[in-house]
């Protein structure tokens, strides 16, 4: 049990009804979870209003409200705390409930729209491998030290945050590596954290059904690194345009990564191979498993954290050799047969464009290049045509197919896809709406030596369509058909 009171501490109140000195049980945002003396926090969502419920949350025993707007009707014996926004109270009243995690190890934050996983995954095994304790919060997993739990956003709310924050403390990691994201920035799940430095990656097209504009979109990465205190470092890819933007305001230390530029943090890409790059980091040469020039960023971001955070620069090289590449980011097999398959989560324009260009640099002219690609539902449908014509221009065969259409009709997303395909690439294209189909397919076409990629999906176990996942691995999917093909 925790007092009211003792976690609104930073809340921005605007006005109180009842009693702050009553015992609460546990923070719900959600009413269908609360239970007796539990406080309830009201969220504005993109598809109901917390404040609806707030009638359910006292029936089911909660003690205490936190609102934007008070109701009409008010209980005598619930308390209602009246706040300017419930998105960073939830953010701050998670943090003291857990008695403020966050401070009490090394929290590093990557955001930006592509290589978040890898990098914060990347920074986890590396920090494992020097000898740390360590957490990670990322789409594909999160990780308290030794133990995994499946992870159902990028950033997750910011309770959730907390939760796993303090299990860290306990188990006494000392470094935690967590991607924030544009939504997440947007909807304060990391309002009240302590961060000890921000990543800054790239910016590109994606989200843009949720973000009116791209000014808007980048405005709200920008807003994490004005946020950060000067005792923390901010990282940003100074090749990137909007690289120096996230610089702008920050009170933070200013480092900067680049391959192009000059920067504190540099690299020179001397060979890169299907095997991995021999990079020349700040004058030393470091082989490392990870392929293509978005990897050597990649590589910056995370030996530039490493040395920040104290780790000897000729140790950092050496882990950085020893690390494995992250599930589903550019992750290959190689068939009896002789065909390559690339796994790859490029689920925006860029990153596809980014590993196609990879392929095309690596492989030597006389293979095909067949790629399989779809674009997910209820997710910014701007991307499709653009994704789709990225495929066709820079691939021998397009197959279009789905992705997780979520609650969206497959036909339709990829008739929209369609639309970006130039017409001399017709002949190119196929479309096959069920995903293992069109896998198949891309098999049947390919010839020894050929390489299929298929992208968008990358780690994911599962395939939504309808709202309903079901089972869905690309990787095993791809297995499967060239050992029954025999190819
Ligand atoms: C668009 C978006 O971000 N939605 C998130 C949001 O849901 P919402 O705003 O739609 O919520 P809602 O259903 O309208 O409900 C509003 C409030 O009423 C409450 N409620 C609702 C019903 C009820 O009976 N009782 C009740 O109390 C809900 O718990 C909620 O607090 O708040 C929910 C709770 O935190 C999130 O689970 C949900 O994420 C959805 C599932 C989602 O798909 N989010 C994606 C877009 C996302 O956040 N992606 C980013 C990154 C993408 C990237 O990296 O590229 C991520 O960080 O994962
Ligand atoms: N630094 C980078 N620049 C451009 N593209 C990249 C970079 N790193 C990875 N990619 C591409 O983007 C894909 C997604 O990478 P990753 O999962 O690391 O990004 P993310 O930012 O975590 O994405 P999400 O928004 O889904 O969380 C990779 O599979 C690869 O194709
Ligand atoms: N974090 C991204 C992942 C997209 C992955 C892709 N497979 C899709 O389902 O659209 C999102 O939620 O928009
Ligand atoms: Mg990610």
């Amino acid at each position: 049990m925790k007092v009211l009171k003792d976690i609104l501490y930073k809340v921005a109140i605007e006005s109180v009804k009842g009693s702050t000195d009553v015992a609460i049980s546990k923070i719900e945002f959600d009413s269908r979870k609360v239970e007796a003396n539990d406080v309830f926090v009201a969220i504005r969502g993109s598809l109901s209003d917390g404040h609806n419920y707030i009638g359910k949350a006292i029936q089911l025993g909660a003690k205490a409200i936190i609102c934007d707007t008070l109701p009409e009707n008010t209980e005598n014996e619930i308390t209602y705390i009246q706040v300017k926004d419930t998105n960073a109270a939830l953010a701050f009243m998670s943090a003291n409930y857990f008695e403020d995690p966050s401070a009490k190890l090394k929290l590093v934050g990557v955001t930006g729209t592509n290589g978040k996983t890898t990098i914060a995954s990347l920074l986890f095994q590396l920090f494992q491998k020097a000898g740390f304790k360590v957490g990670l919060l990322s789409t594909v997993k999160i990780v308290v030290d030794q133990t995994e739990y499946p992870a159902t956003h990028t950033t997750p709310d910011s309770l959730t945050i907390n939760h796993y924050l303090n299990e860290m403390v306990e188990a006494g990691v000392t470094h935690c590596f967590m991607e924030v994201s544009s939504h997440g920035i947007h909807q304060k799940r990391t309002e009240a954290l302590h961060f000890v430095g921000g990543i800054f990656t790239n910016l590109s097209h994606d989200h843009l059904d949720y973000h009116p504009t791209f000014a808007e979109y980048r405005d709200v990465k920008k807003s994490f690194f004005d946020s950060l205190p000067k005792s923390a470092f901010v990282l940003t890819n100074i090749d990137d345009k909007n690289g120096s933007v996230m610089l702008q305001n920050t009170v933070a230390k200013k480092l900067t990564y680049a391959l192009k530029s000059y920067a504190d943090y540099r690299a020179q890409i001397l060979e890169s191979q299907l095997s991995g790059l021999l990079l020349k980091i700040n004058d030393n040469e470091v082989w490392v498993k990870l392929i293509g020039t978005f990897n050597a960023y990649n590589v910056l971001a995370i030996y530039g954290t490493a040395v920040e955070l104290g780790i000897d620069s000729l140790e950092a090289l050496r882990l950085l050799s020893d690390l494995e590449s992250v599930s589903g980011r550019f992750q290959y097999i190689v068939s009896d047969g002789g065909i390559t398959a690339v796994v790859d989560y490029a689920h925006t324009p860029d990153a596809l464009e980014n590993v196609l260009k990879t392929i095309t640099d690596i492989r030597t002219k006389n293979e095909q290049l067949i790629t399989v690609v779809g674009c997910g539902g209820n997710r910014d449908k701007t991307k499709r045509p653009i994704m789709a014509k990225i495929a066709s221009d820079l691939s021998d065969k397009a197959v279009l197919t789905s992705d997780n259409p979520r609650n969206e009709d497959p036909e339709v997303i990829l008739d929209e896809m369609e639309q970006g395909v130039e017409p001399q690439n017709y002949k190119k294209l196929l479309r096959i709406t069920d995903r293992k189909q069109a896998i198949k397919t891309a098999c049947q076409l390919a010839q020894p030596k050929d390489i299929i990629l298929i992208a968008g999906k990358g780690h994911e176990t599962y395939q939504e369509i309808n709202g309903v996942r079901h089972h869905f691995d690309d990787m095993e999917t791809i297995k499967e058909i060239l050992e029954q093909l025999k190819k």
